[in-house]
């Protein structure tokens, strides 16, 4: 048997106006950072993090951001660290802005931190990227030797964004722990490179507790703006223990469907948590979970606000070629699905996409939901 690994950024700072700090958490790191934000997210930073910058003697030195962590966009960063001789880089903003500074520091050389403004995945604390096309279709994981040396967030951040983005991260945390545990039954690697420690295991069903326990009143905090103690919980999991606990727990099929589904023009609209749920909900069904544990997935996901079935990412049983599409993509050789504790196939990857659906509307139907419906930009 393997070696099992634990990797985890070195300090986690969370709290309500933590932005504030940033100057000081970043003292020790670095005299000259390169902040990386696109314009929505640094209209949103600007003011509190130049007043910390300005009492911690640092330069606020801005650089834009696309759309996804592409290898143009890594490249770029990686420039602008040359010339302008910066020693740490900070993400800021969503995983694809942090997802791009991490593996700009990793080829430059240099430290990096994580500064997420909206609790939308379990990005913030790895030691890998995920990189896009530019149209946003998954090209790979690139693994580093270290996780950020800093992650913080501000959970009055995440109070003011789109109830979606929260929506979003709840949907990457839930898959962490269905993930985890697939990986613990099997004989599979953890992202971190090895079997899965315990604590990243446990860490992955502490966020899936704290989340049934809280993501339903966190979701009201943001929709009034608010931090409350049940928001400050689903930050962490969100955060935190989503990311310890995928990282050092295993991803298996959610992930690897997710990927898959990247490759369908129909879900470009969708947030990387959604198109995860749907890959949740698609594993369970793979796995032949009990029926009451994927009807509760079901119900609580539609109360949160998560797709889980085909008609809500745009796609129906009928679109086969798409379909299947998918499942290729998400068995190939080196996907995350073959942690599971079986082997899988294309052909069962799109029976269970096909069985959601049914199982989806069936369920909602006995529990008073409303039915699927396709999800337009915006929502
Ligand atoms: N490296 C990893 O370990 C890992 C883990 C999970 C996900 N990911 C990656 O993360 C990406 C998804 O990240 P995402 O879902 O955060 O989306 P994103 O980063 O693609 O987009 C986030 C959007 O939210 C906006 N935004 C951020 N904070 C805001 C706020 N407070 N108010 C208003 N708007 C705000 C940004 O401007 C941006 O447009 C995917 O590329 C996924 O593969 C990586
Ligand atoms: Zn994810």
């Amino acid at each position: 048997m393997s070696v099992s690994v634990l990797a985890s950024p070195s300090r986690y700072v969370q709290g309500k106006n933590a932005i504030a700090e940033l100057g000081t958490h970043l003292e020790g790191l670095g005299s000259t950072p390169l902040l990386v934000a696109d314009d929505i997210v640094w209209g949103l930073v600007e003011s509190a993090l130049t007043q910390g910058f300005t009492a911690a003697k640092l330069p606020v030195i801005r650089v834009g951001f696309g759309r996804f962590a592409t290898p143009a966009a890594v490249d770029a960063l990686v420039e602008k660290i040359r010339t302008g001789k910066h020693d740490v880089i900070v993400g800021l903003g969503g995983g694809s802005a942090i997802d791009a500074a991490k593996a700009a520091g990793h080829l430059a050389g240099v430290r990096w931190a994580s500064v997420p403004t909206a609790a939308s995945s379990d990005a913030p604390t790895s030691a890998l990227s995920v990189i896009y096309t530019e149209e946003g279709e998954f090209i790979e994981y690139r693994f580093f030797p270290r996780n950020p040396d800093l992650v913080l967030i501000d959970t009055q951040l995440v109070a003011g964004a789109p109830a979606r983005f929260l929506v979003g991260g709840i949907g990457d945390a839930l898959a962490t722990w269905i993930e985890a545990r697939a990986t613990r039954r099997g004989t599979g690697s953890a992202m971190a490179g090895g079997r899965p420690t315990r604590a990243g295991t446990a860490l992955a069903e502490l966020s899936w507790n704290i989340l049934w326990e809280n993501a339903l009143p966190a979701l009201d905090a943001v929709r009034a703006k608010v931090v409350t103690p049940a928001l400050e919980a689903v930050v962490e999991a969100n955060t935190l223990l989503s990311g310890l606990g995928f990282e050092s727990g295993g991803l298996a099929a959610a992930h690897a469907i997710h990927n898959g589904l990247t490759a369908a023009p129909q879900t470009h609209g969708l947030t990387h948590g959604e198109k995860v749920n749907i890959g949740s909900v698609t594993q369970l069904v793979l796995e032949g979970a009990p029926t009451a544990e994927i009807e509760d997935f079901i119900v609580f996901t539609t109360k949160v606000g998560l797709p889980n079935s085909l008609t809500e990412i745009g796609l129906s049983a009928d679109d086969r070629k798409e379909l299947r599409a998918v499942a290729e993509a998400a068995t190939v050789e080196g996907e995350t699905i073959h942690n599971l504790p079986f082997p899988v196939s294309a052909d069962q990857v799109v029976d269970a996409l096909i069985a959601i659906e049914g199982i989806s509307r069936r369920v909602r139907a006995e529990h008073g939901l409303p039915e699927p419906v396709k999800y337009v930009a915006g929502h």
